[in-house]
This record gives C-alpha cells, sequence and structure tokens, in this order.
C-alpha cells in the first residue's frame, strides 16, 4: 500500500499550473524506497497538450520580438531562483530516480550553470556579414526561431537534460512545450516553478506531463510544433524521427550508447580503474555516456582486473539521500527489472561473471538496488557486449594489440563516447583519429559532458546533430541569407 507523501503536481499552461481533463494521474515512486510516493503527476491527453502549443503559438511572436538581452535577463533570474533551491530541487531528484545528493547537487549546479551560459547567448552574434559580388550590395546572415520547439526528455539527467534543451530554445527566441519523463517529473515542476517566478511571460514554457506515447507521441505528431528535440531510447527516437520526417520539421535525436574504455599496456593502471569504477557505476550506470565495455591489452590485463575487482568491492550500495551511499538504485522497477534479465542473458550466454550480477537486498526498503557487476567476455557478438544495459554492469574484453582493441571499440552500432588510457602521444592521437565516438576523452572516465562544448553521438547514438554550447544554435534557429541593394 503506497502512501502519498507530497502534493499533486500540476500541468504548466499559458502560465498556469491546472490538472489534466483526463482526471488521472501517476505516482512517481522512491526507488530506493518504493512504498513512498514522492508526488502524483499529471497523466494528461492530447487536448492537454493542444491548449500548450496554443498557449506556446500564442506567446511566441511577442516572446521572439524581445531582445536576446531580455531574454537572457528572465535565464539569469531563473538561474538565481534555482540557486535558492538548490537543495529542494536535488533532493527531490534524489528521490525520483536514485542517484546520490552528491551528483543532483553536482546536477543541479550544472543546470544553473548551462541557464547563465545561455542567457550570456543572447548578447552574442548571430550572424555574419558576407561580402556580395555586387559592390553596391550588402549581403549578411542572420538567424530566426523555429517557432514552438517540443521537448521530450529521459528521467536520468532530470535537471540537467532539459534546461540543455529548454534553455537555449528560450534564447533563440522559440517558446516549448516540454514533455518530461514521468519518472522525474516532479523534478522538472519544481524548474518550471523557477521559471514562473522569475516572471517568464505566460505562454513561453509549458509542461505537460505523462505517457510517453500520449503526450510525446502527441508532441512528434503535432502541426504547431516546428521543432522537435528528444533525448532518449534508439526505439523511441526512430518512432520521433519518422513522425517528424513526414511533416517536413526539424528532429534532434540524442539516444544510446555502449561506451569503450581501451585500457593500453602502457596505462597509469590505477588512474584506468578508478576511472572505469566512476565511469561505469556513477548514477548507477545510467548515463548516456556510461562506460559499458572496457577493452584491456593483454599484457596488463591480469593486473587491472585485480585492481578493477578489488575496487569495486569497495562500492557503498543504499539510498541516494544516505551520504554513506556511493550508489542508489536503478531508476525505476522496470528498469532494475531489465538490468537484472540482462545479467542472466550474460550469464546465459557464457559470459564469466567475476563479480556481483545479483539484487542489493535491503529487506527494509526493498529499494531497487543491483550489485555492479563485472563480465569477462570472450565472444563480442554476446548481448552484455553489443546492446545497453544502462545499469552497472561491465563486460571486459581482453584483447592483443591496440589496434585490435580500437576494432573491437568501433565493433558496435553506437558510437557516443570512448576513451583511452595511455601516456602515449601516439596513440593519443591514433586513437582520436580511428576511434569512431562523438566524444572522446584521453585518459579519463567516458562519462562528462562539459557545457560549453559540443555534445552528440555517431552511428545509431543521434540524429548527427549536437547539443549544448554554441552547437545548440544550429537546432534551435535557422539561417537567413539576406541581399540588400540600395
Ligand atoms: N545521448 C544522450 O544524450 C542521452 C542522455 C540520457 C539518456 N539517453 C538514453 O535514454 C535512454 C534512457 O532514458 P528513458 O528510459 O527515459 O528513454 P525513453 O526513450 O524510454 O524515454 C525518453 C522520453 O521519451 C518519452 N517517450 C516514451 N515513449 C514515447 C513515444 N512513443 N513517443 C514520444 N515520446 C516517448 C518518455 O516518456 C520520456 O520522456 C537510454 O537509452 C539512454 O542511453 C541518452
Ligand atoms: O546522460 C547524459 C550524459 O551521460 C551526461 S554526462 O556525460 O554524464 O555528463
Amino acid at each position: 500500500m503506497s502512501t502519498v507523501t507530497t502534493a499533486n503536481y500540476l500541468n504548466y499552461i499559458n502560465g498556469e499550473w491546472i490538472e489534466s481533463n483526463s482526471n488521472e494521474t501517476i505516482e512517481s515512486i522512491n526507488p530506493a524506497a518504493p512504498s513512498e510516493i514522492v508526488g502524483v503527476i499529471q497523466s494528461s491527453t492530447t487536448d492537454d497538450l493542444d491548449k500548450a502549443v496554443e498557449a506556446a503559438k500564442h506567446a511566441q511572436k511577442p516572446w521572439r520580438n524581445l531582445s536576446g538581452a531580455q531574454r537572457g535577463e528572465i535565464l539569469y533570474k531563473v538561474a538565481g531562483l534555482m540557486e535558492e533551491r538548490l537543495e529542494e530541487i536535488a533532493e527531490c531528484a534524489t528521490k525520483e530516480m536514485g542517484k546520490t545528493l552528491a551528483e543532483t547537487k553536482g546536477e543541479t549546479k550544472r543546470g544553473i550553470a548551462i541557464l547563465k551560459y545561455y542567457a550570456g547567448e543572447g548578447m552574442r552574434k548571430v550572424g555574419d556579414v558576407i561580402p556580395s559580388t555586387d559592390n553596391e550590395a550588402l549581403m549578411f546572415t542572420t538567424r530566426v526561431p523555429l517557432g514552438v520547439v517540443g521537448v521530450i526528455t529521459p528521467w536520468n539527467f532530470p535537471v540537467a537534460i532539459p534546461i540543455w534543451k529548454v534553455a537555449p530554445a528560450l534564447i533563440y527566441g522559440n517558446t516549448v512545450v516540454i514533455k518530461p519523463a514521468s519518472e522525474s517529473a516532479v523534478t522538472f515542476a519544481k524548474i518550471a516553478q523557477c521559471f514562473a517566478d522569475a516572471g517568464l511571460p505566460k505562454g513561453v514554457l509549458n509542461m505537460v506531463t505523462g505517457s510517453g506515447a500520449v503526450v510525446g507521441g502527441g508532441i512528434a505528431k503535432h502541426p504547431d510544433i516546428k521543432g522537435i528535440t528528444f533525448t532518449g531510447s534508439n526505439a523511441v527516437g526512430k518512432s520521433i524521427a519518422h513522425e517528424a520526417m513526414k511533416r517536413g520539421v526539424k528532429y534532434q535525436l540524442e539516444m544510446g550508447g555502449k561506451n569503450p574504455v581501451i585500457v593500453a599496456k602502457d596505462a597509469d593502471l590505477e588512474l584506468a580503474v578508478d576511472a572505469v569504477i566512476k565511469g561505469a557505476f556513477l548514477s548507477t550506470g545510467q548515463k548516456c555516456t556510461a562506460t559499458s565495455r572496457v577493452i584491456v591489452e593483454e599484457a596488463v590485463y591480469d593486473r587491472f582486473v585485480e585492481k578493477l575487482v578489488i575496487e569495486t568491492k569497495k562500492i557503498t550500495i543504499g539510498s541516494g539521500l544516505h551520504a554513506s551511499s556511493w550508489m542508489g538504485p536503478c531508476a525505476s522497477e522496470s528498469q532494475y527489472k531489465n538490468v537484472l534479465q540482462a545479467i542472466q542473458t550474460g550469464v546465459s550466454d557464457g559470459a564469466k561473471l567475476l563479480l556481483g550480477g545479483k539484487p542489493y537486498e535491503d529487506k527494509e526498503s526493498g529499494g531497487y538496488f543491483v550489485e555492479p557487476t563485472i563480465f569477462e567476455v570472450a565472444d563480442q557478438e554476446i548481448a552484455i557486449a553489443r546492446e545497453e544495459i544502462f545499469g552497472p554492469v561491465i563486460a571486459l574484453i581482453k584483447v592483443s594489440s591496440l589496434e585490435s582493441a580500437v576494432e573491437v571499440a568501433n565493433d558496435s552500432a553506437y558510437g557516443l563516447s570512448a576513451s583511452i588510457f595511455t601516456q602515449n602521444i601516439t596513440r593519443m592521437l591514433k586513437f582520436v583519429q580511428e576511434m569512431e565516438a562523438g566524444l572522446i576523452r584521453i585518459n579519463a572516465e567516458s562519462a562528462g559532458v562539459e557545457l560549453q562544448a559540443p555534445f552528440g553521438g555517431m552511428k545509431e547514438s543521434s540524429s548527427h546533430s549536437r547539443e549544448q554550447g554554441e552547437a545548440a544554435k544550429e537546432f534551435f534557429t535557422s539561417i537567413k541569407t539576406v541581399f540588400v541593394k540600395g
């Protein structure tokens, strides 16, 4: 029997908090203590979505007609309010999806920094003057917003990912309808409140919560939504792309990964072990850039594995609210079951289980905890070496040379993030050149996206645009080339 511990969270449409006309709700559960309901959100309908899109459409022209500096001023105010409410937002994120308070505080600070970065973008140039072949003419480029943008976000970064989409969308003059993942929608409701309290004009930002198929699918199909930015699984991303292409609207997808780390024979093994543990098990492995394959040159394989197992055994598991916990639960029951199923598949496919592989029983809480799990894989064709698990599971692969390591690393449908540990500059440069991934990190964990740099994947990890930094401008605006003759 679950007990409601907090309020009913409403949709934010046209500057007001309103209930869905479905009169149905979804419970956001604490995965570390599933009997606890963090909040109750709206299970919205396409009618609710239509209201939100209408509000966004109505607000778009006045919003676009503000100067970038004026739009930026509001983003700075949102950042300030989030700073004041940092503890509340971070604690809510930890309760909703499980990652530790240290991680959610860091993520909330990251969201604040992203808001400030894009607030500043409101004062930066948007085009270029290009010399015309006609010496009496002036030719230049400028940029215009897309209009109403649909934002669909996952649960694993409930603060950073919505903000790294919403902030650039708004600063470049678009208005937004966002559907956050239901597993972390209460967290975004608190962020939307910061936008409301910062004086954002009504209709500029609208949040509609609910099922992906209904509300997310409705965003993909809506005729008045002129751009869709999505982060989530490949299956869902491809369905959104299909709908967007049918309507001829811009779309942006950032999706799954199966991120390799190569440990070369000249690697600093202590550094590599520390980075693999952080990259694979922080956030319970629920990062798109998380380490899931570790490819080790045979010359150092046994020493590396011995150190890795010893250090992994030190990981403390528990509620993310407890300072003693280094790793929290899987974010939901379904994620928990998916991870345990993947582990079972690994065992039945013949992978050698070196550590973990079982639920971490916490009888008091009944939380969705899984032990950090390390497999040794001889056959790279098996599922745990190929498919994204999005949990605390790594596959170790032994290779005879760096050439072979890069071949194995590239042998994946995904191309999001990749790291190498070596102290040889030639090997580093060869890796940079030959590794098919959008994020390349040298002597550092595979996770770690910096807000000021372009971020996105290659191959099936992405629709091949880039998010964050100046790159966001390319998606959230259209370029106009202007030729002026007196
Ligand atoms: N590349 C990146 O930057 C990045 C970052 C974080 C997570 N991810 C990926 O996201 C996945 C985990 O997140 P998730 O479980 O929330 O993914 P998901 O695809 O299940 O859901 C993502 C969002 O899409 C919505 N959705 C679900 N079905 C939909 C549909 N039919 N139409 C439209 N929207 C729909 C969901 O409600 C949610 O808001 C992993 O694959 C992970 O790799 C990628
Ligand atoms: O899931 C999103 C990315 O993994 C963010 S980061 O690489 O962990 O910063």
